[in-house]
């Protein structure tokens, strides 16, 4: 029996990483009807799944280092972490509007120094519901 796995026919494709972060924050909705739950104060464990692509890989085989992710989780951390996310952003604080506003961040900042490229962000507000918000990018 050989010692190596056997040799295979490597196919074409593109590659897609992700990598989770973790906060706890509070967050009222004010748009919402007074008769609405969410219109009051409440917290949540929220997880942001940011999702990367390639088609092609750096060395030693990263579309991008989890490790160059890290400024994302340093401003998560500052801004966001035991914040009321209302107070604290630019946005009405839905899961929905919460990853397009990541999204933003990471292609303002992040993306430029990464060789991977953004394709989404998913906010999960509770083990039951999340929002994904996907990047369209201009036609090349
Ligand atoms: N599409 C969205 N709907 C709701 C959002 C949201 O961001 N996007 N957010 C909320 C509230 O923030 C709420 O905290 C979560 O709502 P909900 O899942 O309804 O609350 P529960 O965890 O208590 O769920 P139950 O199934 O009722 O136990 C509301 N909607
Ligand atoms: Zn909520």
């Amino acid at each position: 029996m050989s010692d190596h796995a056997p040799t295979v026919t490597l196919p074409h494709g593109t590659f897609t990483i992700a990598k989770r972060f973790t906060f706890q924050a509070g967050h009222r909705l004010p748009s919402l009807p007074p008769e609405h739950k969410c219109g009051r104060q409440h917290g949540h464990s929220y997880e942001v799944e940011v999702i990367l692509t390639s088609d092609s890989l750096a060395d030693p085989g990263f579309v991008t280092d989890f490790g160059d992710l890290h400024p994302f989780k340093e401003f998560i951390d500052k801004e966001l972490d035991h914040r009321n996310l209302h107070e604290v952003l630019p946005i009405e604080p839905t899961s929905e509007l919460l990853a397009q506003y990541l999204a933003g961040w990471i292609i303002d900042n992040l993306e430029p120094t990464v060789p991977g490229e953004l394709v989404a962000v998913c906010v999960h507000e509770t083990v039951s519901g999340w929002a994904r918000f996907d990047v369209v990018r201009p036609q090349r």
